[in-house]
């Protein structure tokens, strides 16, 4: 499925920050996200995974198609790592539970509680969740943060798992992750000084236009 976005517009905390986003991401392809701190990476991947809305624009083919994955690990802590597991894919309707947890070295800790895994460990299973999801887009906010090298190509590893099967992924990242991508620098579309989004305006008495 393809993944576009059109003339997008995005506020935090009540003020636009990128405008007039638009790129396309088809299957079997990856693009990266990049820009300085506090550009708008996170508020991007966010509107397109459906987690908030756009302030203009349209994302086709977002919502539904996409398995996102951000700071919040969305793990629970009182479950198991093979029971996280179990649980996402009770939730998305799909198997492949021992596959994500050979894919992301977690085998040994299948046992261990969520609660008791080190960071770098945690953040291997919420990117071995992607796996279960079965979804085709991946929107993923800085998935190697944490992870050491060896786990990093583990990662690339299961990335180029999912674009042989027609997948695609959106990924904010500093790092090179040794997988082929574009590239979209999203300084270009930061929004002008003061851009107040429709949503401010309405509630300060539209005085922001
Ligand atoms: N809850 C909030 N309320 C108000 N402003 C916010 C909020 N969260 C983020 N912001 C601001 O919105 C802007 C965009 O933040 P965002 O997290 O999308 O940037 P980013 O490009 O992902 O940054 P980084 O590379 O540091 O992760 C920043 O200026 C940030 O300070």
């Amino acid at each position: 499925m393809e993944l576009r976005v059109e003339n997008v517009s995005v506020a935090r905390g009540g003020i636009t920050v990128l405008q007039g986003v638009g790129f396309a991401v088809q299957p079997g392809q990856v693009l990266i996200l990049r820009g300085p701190n506090g550009v708008g990476k996170t508020t991007l991947l966010r509107v397109i995974a459906g987690l908030q809305p756009s302030v203009a624009g349209t994302v086709f083919g977002g919502g539904d198609a996409v398995a996102y994955a951000a700071h919040a690990d969305g793990l629970k802590a009182t479950l198991t790592v093979a029971e996280n597991l179990a649980f996402w894919a009770a939730i998305y309707g799909t198997r492949g539970v021992e596959a994500a947890l050979v894919g992301m070295n977690l085998v040994d800790l299948r046992g261990r509680l969520a609660a008791n895994l080190s960071a770098g460990q945690k953040r291997r299973l919420g990117l071995a969740r992607l796996l279960v999801t079965g979804r085709p887009v991946w929107v993923l906010d800085e998935p190697t943060v944490s992870l050491d090298v060896a786990s990093v190509a583990l990662f690339g590893d299961a990335l180029r798992g999912h674009l042989a099967v027609g997948g695609s992924a959106l990924i904010a990242t500093h790092i090179d992750l040794g997988v082929a991508a574009e590239v979209l620098d999203l300084t270009p579309f930061k929004a002008r000084i003061g851009t107040v989004s429709g949503d401010f305006d309405a509630a300060f008495g539209g005085d922001f236009a």
